[in-house]
């Protein structure tokens, strides 16, 4: 079996009035796969066409080993025998019947012996098991979401496909609904395809990032990797910056507290999370300047050398998006065109990174 056989293979191509896809995508069989890009890009036909919703003729669809289209070898799994939960915009529950019926509804649908879920523990999840006697009309929109989720993950998939499934949510709910998503990534270990337009979402939650363009694959890699990357269009270079996953290491003594990454440390305000935990944030590119010897008199406190790996001009007129590594980590970092010419900023120029913000994530 080869190695990708375990993950989520689909080789899509369809034509319509004005709109072309062509992708071909290879995405870890764990995790969360995050599908990014404009609207009118294809994200939504991509997680149609896998679930079988929409058949795409000649396309090969295959989860954990598991082929679900094979035009060439005369296979196409309709969708109500595909093990996949989807997660839509707007929670579509039957109205008529409470909480507990509704993810009842999801667990009959599989025989027994698959069940992988108990209904109890998936509320406990998702921290709906107090509403369990509720109708839908009774529910705010994310916990209605959050039953959804349920619902979906009752019917024991291989695969769940969210296609924006905070969208009609606003701020707050949003906010409340995001610990949830990150339960799941953390306690399953079914692999999630997520479709979003929404950078914070997708620097949050992703694991792994796949940015289409007008039908096509502009980038798939790891999260940190491809976010790093100077070479993307314009649409996706606008908002470009890094992630980094680090852990809570400590406090100094001043109160600030200390994030360690594979490379060096972050210095933030203060933390109260437990020490050892997790952390992720998001460095933009226009919060990170660059001086060729370490500045001894700023009033930044991150300060890390680096050395630049290319230099890349963007849409936005006398600006350059600036690859750098820490180490192994990769940074951007978008300066003037005239602070380029005048630092001498080149692929292998040795010097040190000023980070006036970092954006702690979760
Ligand atoms: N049923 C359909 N028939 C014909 N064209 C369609 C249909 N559904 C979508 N399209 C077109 O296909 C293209 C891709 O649409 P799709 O919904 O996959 O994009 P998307 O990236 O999910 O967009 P959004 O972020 O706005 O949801 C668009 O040009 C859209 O107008």
């Amino acid at each position: 079996m080869e190695a990708h056989d375990a993950g989520i293979r689909a080789r899509l191509r369809l034509q319509r009035d004005g709109f072309a896809l062509e992708v071909d995508l290879a995405l870890p069989g764990h995790g969360i796969s995050a599908l990014f890009g404009p609207s009118g890009s294809g994200k939504t036909t991509c997680l149609r066409a896998i679930a079988g919703l929409e058949r795409v003729p000649g396309a090969y669809v295959a989860v954990g080993g598991e082929v679900w289209q094979d035009d060439a070898a005369g296979i196409f799994v309709p969708v109500h025998r595909r093990a996949l939960g989807y997660v839509f915009q707007e929670a579509s529950l039957f109205a008529h019947l409470d909480v507990r019926a509704n993810l009842a509804f999801g667990r009959q649908r599989v025989p027994p012996g698959e069940r992988r879920f108990e209904l109890e523990a998936v509320a406990a999840l998702l921290g709906i098991d107090h509403l369990l006697e509720r109708r839908p009309d009774r529910l705010s929109g994310g916990e209605r979401q959050r039953v959804a989720i349920a619902r979906a993950l009752l019917t024991s998939p291989r695969l769940l496909l969210m296609d924006e499934p905070l969208a009609a949510l606003d701020h707050r709910r949003k906010q409340e609904i995001l610990p949830y998503l990150e339960r799941l990534h953390d306690e399953l270990s079914m692999p999630i395809l997520y479709v979003s337009h929404s950078p914070d979402e997708v620097a949050r939650l992703a694991d792994h990032l796949v940015l289409l363009d007008a039908g096509r694959v502009v980038a798939s890699g790891p999260l940190g990797e491809t976010l790093a990357r100077a070479d993307l269009p314009p649409t996706f270079a606008d908002d470009a910056g890094v992630v980094l996953d680090t852990v809570l290491e400590g406090h100094a003594e001043d109160g600030l507290s200390r994030l360690a990454f594979a490379d060096g440390v972050l210095h933030v305000g203060r933390r109260e999370e437990a020490i050892g935990s997790r952390l992720r944030c998001r460095i933009h590119a226009r919060d990170v300047s660059l001086a060729l010897s370490r500045p001894l008199d700023s009033s930044i406190v991150n300060l890390l050398p680096a050395v630049v790996t290319a230099t890349v001009g963007t849409d936005r007129p006398g600006h350059v998006l600036v690859q750098l590594r820490m180490g192994g980590t990769p940074l951007l970092a978008r300066i003037t065109e005239r602070s380029r010419r005048e630092l001498d900023i080149a692929p292998g120029r040795a010097l040190w990174v000023q980070i006036k913000g970092v954006a702690l994530l979760r």
